[in-house]
């Protein structure tokens, strides 16, 4: 079977990883597990040794074929729900628990449409330069609107990384796991507001972030206070919460 780029069609097909991913996961038997991506189901057969249900999301008919050929008992006891579609068009069921080696170009689209779910915990396969940029806080260099954003919503950590040789075909770029908890890092009030500002301030990346937020006062009718220590620095050198207090300010 030819392997699609186009849809991040790379196997994992180290053990050592897909056993690493399911410890991370932390799974009890009563969890209900999300898996997006299933392939040819190397993680999906571990999921269903250790969770009572598995609801997965493939688009490639080839694989939902396979997939539905190998766990025909699972399919026919209800413990395995194969939804055939695009993960970012078609509804999520309830669930407890993400566990997917996800395709790497719908990581934000995807990542952001998992955030707005009731979950407990995500364990998730990013490419590590994504990964990276989600984790980031302010003064690294990869911080930047991904890694504000997504504070508003979570709290992530990459907890190991996936060399290219533990796939196939291999990719041309490392891999990162990452462990999402839904726990804010930083409250926010109105995240629309917030995003704006945010996505505002990193399209001027070279000015002063009291200029920045004075210009977008100006052009959305708003009235904030930049505290003076932020003043003179660049977006990237904000933390979340700062962007968080201005956002909920003119909100
Ligand atoms: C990186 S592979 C992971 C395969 C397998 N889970 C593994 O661990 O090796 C990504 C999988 O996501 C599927 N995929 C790509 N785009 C998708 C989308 N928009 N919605 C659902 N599945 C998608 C691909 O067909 C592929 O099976």
């Amino acid at each position: 079977m030819k392997l699609l780029k186009s849809k991040g069609q790379h196997i994992l097909v180290d053990k050592k990883y897909l056993y690493k991913i399911v410890r991370y996961a932390d799974l009890s038997y009563n969890d209900v597990v999300l898996e997006v991506g299933c392939g040819l189901g190397n993680l999906t057969r571990l999921l269903l040794r250790s969770v009572k249900k598995v609801y997965g999301i493939e688009i490639d008919s080839r694989f939902c074929k396979i997939l539905r050929e190998k766990f025909a008992d699972e399919i026919e006891s209800g413990r395995f729900v194969l939804i055939e579609g695009d993960a970012l068009k078609v509804d999520f069921p309830k669930f407890d628990k993400f566990v997917a080696n996800i395709p790497y170009q719908i990581s934000s689209p995807l990542t952001f449409k998992l955030l707005k779910h009731d979950f407990k915990l995500a364990v998730v396969t990013y490419q590590k330069e994504f990964a990276e940029r989600l984790v980031a806080r302010e003064g690294s260099k990869k911080y930047g609107r991904l890694s504000v954003v997504a504070k508003a919503y979570c709290r992530a950590e990459i907890l190991d990384i996936i060399p290219p040789k533990a796939f196939r075909p291999r990719p041309k770029v490392e891999s990162a796991i990452v462990r999402i908890f839904p726990e804010p890092e930083v409250v926010v009030e109105n995240k629309e507001i917030f995003e704006d500002l945010v996505r505002f301030a990193f399209s001027r990346r070279r000015k002063k972030f009291g200029k920045i937020v004075e210009e977008w006062c100006k052009e959305r009718g708003y009235k904030a206070e930049v505290p003076e220590e932020y003043r003179d620095k660049r977006p990237e050198e904000i933390p979340a919460k700062v962007y968080a207090k201005i956002a909920d300010e003119v909100a």
